[in-house]
């Protein structure tokens, strides 16, 4: 499986946490920046990241600001992109399950190295259930086409 890694200033650390540990675990990473802890915007390596996603470069991505909000809204704009925040494995398992989300976001600055990495374990390993939650995300992917179209 390819990833799609990037952070801000603020996620830099646990980025690179996060990246050793999946290189470790055989997956190919693709980082994004940003690649030291010099003040920067975060949409521009959300975006980044999301786009790899989208246009089919990674099968997932993983972006990390310094409490994850803003970096997943900045995911969240690229159509395609189901981007979710978490902060406990129960969230990760389920948002894989529910809502097959494609980036995860994390924020540096709010969890730490073993729960970080716990919950990256739990949301790479942990599948899409489909069913009934196909329909719902039907349902967005159908919106976001239509305003696409204008
Ligand atoms: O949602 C935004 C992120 O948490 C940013 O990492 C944060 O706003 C950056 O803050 P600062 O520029 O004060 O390091």
């Amino acid at each position: 499986m390819r990833i799609a890694m990037a952070s801000d200033h603020g996620g830099f650390e646990l980025k690179e946490i996060v990246k050793e540990y999946l290189v470790g675990q055989g997956y190919e990473v693709k980082d994004m920046g940003t690649y030291n802890t010099e003040s920067v915007d975060y949409p521009d390596y959300g975006l980044k990241a999301a786009y790899e996603v989208a246009s089919g470069r990674a099968e997932r991505g993983i972006v990390i600001c310094g409490t994850g909000i803003g970096i997943s809204i900045s995911a969240n704009k690229v159509r395609g992109i189901r981007c979710a925040l978490c902060h406990d494995v129960y969230s990760a398992e389920m948002t894989r399950a529910h809502n097959d989300s494609n980036v995860l976001a994390m924020g540096g600055r709010v969890v730490g190295r073993d729960l970080a990495l716990r919950i990256v374990q739990a949301w790479i390993h942990s599948d899409f259930e489909g069913g009934r939650h196909a329909r719902r995300i039907d349902k967005i992917t159908e919106y976001e086409n239509n305003v696409e179209k204008g």
